[in-house]
């Protein structure tokens, strides 16, 4: 297990308190959606604005589903890590627990999105957050929703670590030393 005292560190660093308008921390070098070291990664740029949080995003070809048209998942992990940016304000670290994307129109590669994101309610553990995807006609391309539950930091320590590597993952007992090396070994990479 990481450091408990590393973790609290780079929660601290992150957390704030953040000016209306600043430009937020990633997550994490490596994070899909914002980590800056990640090849993959959508290098989401983060402000704050009042209550909420904004990007500016443009799609690639990474990214793409259907000829042109941005590849649903692409869409849903901008919203998540977007929606990962409010526990920053809210003061305490909190992972998705539900997300829910309503596709009204195609987003497209190469088209500039405005993303924003905004918690609506909270109840105990649970922080209900939504977001827009706009585009620069303002028309709404897109809407979710979350619900985000409170963890404390230990939370990230007992999964993994904040160095950006993963956890080796665990070996199921019924696919060892089987010499099957074909489909599972490969799924595993
Ligand atoms: C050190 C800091 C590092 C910082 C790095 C930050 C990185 C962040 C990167 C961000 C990247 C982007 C973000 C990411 O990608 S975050 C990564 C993706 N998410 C996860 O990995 C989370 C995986 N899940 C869990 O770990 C557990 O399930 C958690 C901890 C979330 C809850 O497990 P736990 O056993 O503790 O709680 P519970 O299951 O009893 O539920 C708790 C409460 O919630 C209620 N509930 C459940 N579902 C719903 C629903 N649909 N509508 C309304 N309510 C709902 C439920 O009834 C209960 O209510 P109540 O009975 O208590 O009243």
């Amino acid at each position: 297990m990481p450091d408990m005292g590393t973790m609290l560190a780079h929660w601290a660093e992150r957390a704030g308190p953040h000016s209306d308008g600043a430009l937020l921390p990633p997550h994490h070098e490596r994070c899909l959606g914002c980590g800056l070291d990640n090849p993959h990664g959508h290098h989401l740029q983060v402000h704050r604005r009042g209550d909420g949080v904004v990007a500016d995003h443009v799609f690639d070809e990474r990214h793409v589903g259907a000829p042109g048209v941005v590849h649903g998942g692409a869409v849903a992990t901008v919203l998540d890590d977007l929606f990962g940016f409010l526990p920053y304000l809210v003061g305490t670290p909190a992972v998705t627990r539900q997300l829910t994307v309503d596709y009204l129109s195609p987003v497209l590669v190469g088209v500039s999105y405005r993303i924003e994101a905004t918690v609506t309610s909270r109840e105990d553990r649970k922080v209900f957050v939504a977001a827009t995807v706009s585009d620069f006609d303002e028309r709404t391309v897109a809407t979710s929703s979350a619900v985000f539950i409170t963890v404390d930091v230990e939370h990230f320590a007992r999964h993994g670590g904040v160095s950006g590597g993963s956890p080796t993952p665990p070996v199921a007992d019924d696919h060892r030393d089987t010499g099957r090396e074909g489909e599972m070994g490969q799924q595993r990479g």
